[in-house]
């Protein structure tokens, strides 16, 4: 099991933001958390991350907690976040030297691993320049190579495709088509919902923090009755339905 998530409830203040969710990505698994904005769905995945304590509530990576086991815990999660962070003074190689570096992986292993990404998104010329300089997409790519250069158990993923072009997305989305491949779980946020169904194995739907509804598109079309529905029918007829928008 990669990821699961059991009885988690957290916030900012004391006042919980989400609230007794709970959900897994299993091996091999790609996995969309999916609500309107303010639904509780970043800061689901700050406390994955770790950099959020949950105020009560469970959640383990391949059976371990972050207070068990800190640096494996941390070791096997890369993280993209939703606006790019590039270091201001560090050119593309630099970015992937302290990549290496914080999950400490030989330089020359994460340098060949990443030169099949580089290539594919037309950064391979590009490893002296500055990627503060780069377009949000390009900065984007920059965060993608470095997340998929570790080889993580886990891939988090905060709205991967906001900004990136056509093609990217494509690029994207068979990268993580073959990360799956690969036995690992990727919890990917998104509100761009044709992309996630073409990907996802099954969604999460947060809802004002709780887990409103989970399972497959199958599975999600059963329990609303909409024999038949793609995502986004299910989703727009749930928002109506339930109100969602008038509170978030
Ligand atoms: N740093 C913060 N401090 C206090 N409250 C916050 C903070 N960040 C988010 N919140 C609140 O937590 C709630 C959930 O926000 P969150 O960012 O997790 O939603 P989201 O589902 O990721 O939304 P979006 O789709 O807009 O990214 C919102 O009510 C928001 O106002």
């Amino acid at each position: 099991m990669s990821l699961n998530v059991s009885q988690l409830t957290g916030g900012y203040t004391r006042k919980a933001v989400i609230k007794e969710v709970s959900f897994e990505v299993k091996d091999g698994e790609i996995v969309g958390l999916i609500g309107l904005n303010g639904a509780g769905k970043s800061t689901t995945i700050k406390h994955i991350m770790g950099l959020m304590e949950p105020f009560s509530g469970e959640i383990k990576v391949d059976g371990l907690t972050l207070a068990e086991a800190p640096v494996d815990y941390r070791k096997k999660i890369a993280f993209v976040p939703e606006t790019p962070m590039v270091y201001r003074n560090l050119t593309l190689k630099e970015h992937l030297e302290i990549t290496a570096m914080a999950y400490d992986l030989p330089f020359a292993e994460v340098l060949e691993r990443a030169q099949p990404l580089l290539k594919l998104f037309r950064l391979d010329q590009r490893m002296d320049w500055f990627p503060e300089d780069f377009s949000k997409g390009m900065k984007q790519k920059v965060m993608i190579t470095c997340a998929f250069v570790i080889n993580p158990t886990l891939l988090v993923i905060d709205e991967p495709f906001i900004g990136l072009d056509p093609v990217a997305m494509m690029d994207l989305e068979n990268l993580l088509l073959e990360e799956r491949a690969k036995g690992h779980s990727v919890l990917m946020s998104t509100h761009v919902l044709t992309n996630a169904e073409k990907i996802c194995d099954s969604f999460v739907i947060l809802h004002d923090g709780l887990v409103f509804a989970k399972g497959t598109t199958e599975e999600l079309a059963e329990t609303f009755n909409l024999k038949g529905a793609d995502l986004e029918e299910i989703y727009r007829y749930v928002a109506q339905e339930e109100g969602f928008g008038h509170d978030a």
